[in-house]
């Protein structure tokens, strides 16, 4: 989503005065687009107090706005009129008006208040032409009404159409294999006027475009930031905007502000003070094209607004756009010539390539003699593969030679590594160059540079297939702020702040590929899984984690997470056949382990009675198709009468709770309990029981530890609770926060879920053919000294990392970790 060009006015904000007006712009809470009032409405609200520049969202939530006016006095009537009383032309609503302040440049994100060009021309970026009136309003009309005779692919915002060969989002790549037919004849005037292209400096009949992209965006609907891929398509890009006008931004990295590289990835929100910004009107009818420099270093990308400011005038997304994409497929040619490459080859071929990076029109085709091989895989993100290339880069091209070409590092790369888009931005060069960086990293045992030792083509593939087949590139995502937490933190400077991460990792005891055929064989493999998942937990940089499904404890990860400063504690499950259970790691730098305890879900069947069945009662059977992944895992499942409670609650489940006490800035406990309770939707009875005997051992563990150490303990409760929101155990774990429901027994301490009331339930946490929903879990017990300051990401469902089913070349277990970062301020 947009970042809003205002901010909200904190405490520390210079604008937060009361008194005199001191902004046009004032942050309106409690109405917007999602309580069923559009900017326009609102706008119209304000306009009776001044002139009212736009109306624009001030964060994601659609329930507060920025509306900034012409000046300061009209803001300051409109404030003084509607603040805290309820406007009858907005339904009656309280509206609680603030002050904003404009961000300042430092401050900017992307997509921030970029002066707008009109034309193609001001941006001054080599390669990006823009011919307005391409067609005339009589052609945009039977163009539109063509695609509209056509069927339409519904993305998650947009809508799209694909014609000569299909675009797969997942991929990121063309279905080459996958022709869909020649392009339709409706565009055949387009692609002739195309071959006038004024700037075209191609022979246009070498252009032979054979790739259609329709997008359809609705108004206010965006485009992420994206450079085409590379090894999909040839240089240049046309695009077509229909129906509506939009602003397209540029964005590409400054050599010389490249900055030292983070663990953590950088991909979506990289470090905007290192980028320069652009943006261009694209009219309705006028037409785009992407080439060289702004094709391949540019990343092109459409914010979501719905309205956008263009040279001081608020224009008005009109209700759709509709651009015509037209590129031509890249055909895998091998074309590098290194059949014998010897050292002295590779010098004449770096020099060459340096040529070719400083004048990139000039060796514009020249630069596809480098394309030795098209990857599979577009998008890599794991950092340490990328340092080995990038080491090997440096290698052969210092870094005083990279910085002065013309091209940001990815597309060096491209040049380099044979199209493996390496679309990174959190590893760039230092000022002592990637050399000193990687060793930084402790990447010191290097592969050989590929190269130089390739023999033929043959080997090359041979080579790179392997690689890539058996590469694991960890997706990462980040840590989020909650929505207030930066303010009351400024009031709440010495406050405890720490990370929790909760993962199922999958147990390798699990992974068969019958039982996970939709994954790439190379990564279920214990070797690539196993340290994925180490690469993910580093990244992740949590103070404790949670996790379940844990084999292997002792012989593979308890070594390895003291080797990156964690200790932990273990749980295995009970029973002869399951050899996995629940770890909590911790940095005892950060927490010391006071005391711990074990929860063995077969205590239950101690406090059943053989005839009184506490679950429903009803003939039981379990089917066999019941969430097959799940199902498939657990091969203990018995045939025996699951009526006797004996037989019902021995599911050999666990979970492992422990008290920490941290001791800076000030002392303070806190208890963690890390369980996975039983999976199969048949026996949510028997789930339930464990979430009651959970909670009562928890309640229990609390009054023992606040006893002992004259302290009030903070909560905190994560795992894999194999329930869905909603599902009895889910409801029965915040009944004590929320109003239970009647049929629900209200737990014994109050909990609440930390995704649940800040941004809401993840959409899922695991991802498979079978079942995509959410299980996993971390509940608080609230209260006033904690609160959940930033939470971890998830992915969209059509994010390209979790399409095609989990575990998969970016995701090493079937679940993915979930995390909240705390904070918990003196008592
Ligand atoms: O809608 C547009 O004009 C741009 C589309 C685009 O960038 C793409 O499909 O890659
Ligand atoms: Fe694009």
């Amino acid at each position: 989503m947009v970042q809003p060009r205002f901010v909200r006015p904190t405490a520390l904000s210079p604008s937060s005065g009361a008194g005199e007006p001191n902004s046009s712009n004032l942050y309106v809470a409690n109405c917007g687009p999602a309580v069923g009032l559009s900017h326009d409405a609102i706008a119209a609200v304000f306009s009776s107090f001044g002139e009212v520049n736009g109306v624009y969202p001030a964060d994601e939530s659609g329930v507060r706005v920025i509306v900034s006016f012409a000046d300061p006095f009209s803001a300051k009537s409109a404030k003084e009129a509607l603040s805290g009383r309820p406007c009858p032309d907005l339904d009656g609503r309280t509206l609680h008006i603030r002050y904003s302040v404009l961000q300042s440049p430092s401050q900017t994100q992307v997509g921030d208040c970029v002066p707008v060009s009109l034309s193609g021309s001001d941006l001054n970026i080599p390669g990006l032409f823009l011919l307005p009136d391409f067609v005339t309003a009589e052609e945009e009309q039977q163009l539109l009404a063509a695609v509209d005779t056509q069927p339409w692919i519904g993305l998650a915002k947009r809508r799209v159409q694909h014609y000569g060969y299909e675009f797969c989002y997942g991929t990121r790549n063309v279905d080459t294999k996958n022709r869909l037919g020649e392009l339709p004849p409706f565009v055949s005037p387009i692609l002739q006027r195309i071959s006038l292209f004024p700037n075209l400096d191609y022979d246009p009949a070498s252009l032979n475009l054979d790739q259609l992209t329709v997008n359809e965006y609705p108004s206010g609907v965006g485009l992420a930031p994206h450079i085409d891929t590379h090894s999909a398509f040839e240089d240049c890009i046309f695009s077509l905007s229909l129906a509506g006008p939009c602003i397209m931004e540029f964005r590409r990295y400054s050599a010389s502000t490249w900055k030292v590289a983070s663990t953590t990835d950088d991909e979506e929100k990289p470090d905007t003070s290192t980028c320069i910004k652009k943006a261009l009107y694209l009219p309705p009818r006028s037409m785009l094209l992407l080439s060289g420099e702004a094709r391949y270093a540019w990343n092109h990308y459409i914010p979501h607004h719905k309205i956008d400011k263009v040279k001081d005038k608020v224009i008005r997304r009109s209700p759709r756009r509709v651009s015509f994409t037209l590129r031509k497929h890249q055909t895998m040619t091998f074309k590098f010539n290194c059949a014998d490459a010897t050292k002295d080859r590779i010098k004449i071929k770096t020099s060459h390539i340096e040529s070719v990076l400083r004048n990139p029109t000039d060796h514009r085709k020249s630069m596809k003699t480098y394309t030795i091989i098209t990857a599979q895989h577009e998008t890599p993100t794991n950092c340490d593969l990328r340092k080995k290339k990038i080491g090997f880069i440096a290698e052969i091209l210092p870094l005083e030679k990279l910085s002065n070409t013309p091209f940001a590092p990815p597309v060096v790369m491209l040049l380099f590594m044979n199209n493996l888009t390496l679309m990174n931005r959190s590893l760039r060069p230092n000022k002592r160059g990637f050399r000193q960086q990687m060793f930084n990293n402790t990447l010191i045992h290097l592969p050989r540079p590929i190269i130089p030792t390739f023999t033929s083509y043959r080997a090359c593939r041979k080579i790179l297939s392997k690689r890539m087949s058996t590469a694991m590139e960890p997706k990462v995502r980040k840590f989020e702020s909650v929505e207030g937490a930066d303010l009351s933190s400024i009031s709440k400077p010495d406050g405890i702040r720490f990370r929790l991460v909760s993962y199922n990792i999958l147990a390798q005891v699990y992974v068969k590929s019958s039982v996970f055929p939709h994954s790439p064989p190379a990564c279920l493999k214990w070797k690539a899984r196993s340290h994925a998942i180490l690469s993910v937990l580093k990244k992740l940089q949590a103070d404790i984690f949670c996790l379940q499904e844990v084999d292997e404890y002792d012989c593979f990860y308890r070594k390895n997470m003291e080797s990156l400063g964690y200790s932990g504690i273990y749980i295995q499950r009970t029973g002869q056949r399951k050899r996995d259970g629940c770890a909590i790691f911790y940095k005892p730098s950060c927490a010391e382990l006071v005391t711990k305890e074990r929860i063995e879900y077969n205590d239950l069947l101690n406090s059943v009675k053989a005839d009184s069945v506490s679950c429903s009662g009803q003939k039981i059977e379990t089917s066999n198709e019941a969430k097959g992944d799940e199902k498939a895992k657990d091969s203990g499942k018995d045939s025996r009468d699951l009526n006797d409670p004996q037989v019902r609650l021995k599911r050999d489940c666990v979970g492992i709770m422990a008290a920490f006490r941290i001791n800076k800035p000030f002392h303070h406990i806190v208890i963690v309990a890390n369980t996975h309770l039983y999976w199969d939707p048949e026996l949510a009875d028997v789930k339930l029981a464990q979430a009651k005997y959970l909670l009562s051992r928890l309640a229990q563990f609390k009054t023992l530890i606040s006893d002992e150490f004259e302290c009030t303990p903070s909560l905190l409760l994560a795992g894999d609770f194999n329930s869905i929101p909603g599902d009895m155990v889910y409801s029965y774990l915040v009944s004590g926060y929320t109003k239970p429901a009647e049929t629900i027994e209200e737990a014994p301490v109050p909990m609440c879920s930390v995704y649940g009331v800040t941004r809401g339930e993840p959409k899922f946490t695991n991802c498979t053919p079978g079942f995509t929903n959410t299980l996993d879990y971390i509940f608080f017990s609230p209260s006033d000294s904690i609160k959940p300051v930033s939470i971890l990401q998830l992915p969209e469902p059509e994010s390209p990392d979790v399409v095609g089913f989990l575990p998969n070349n970016h995701h090493p277990s079937d679940h993915l970790p979930i995390g909240a970062e705390f904070e918990i301020s003196p008592e």
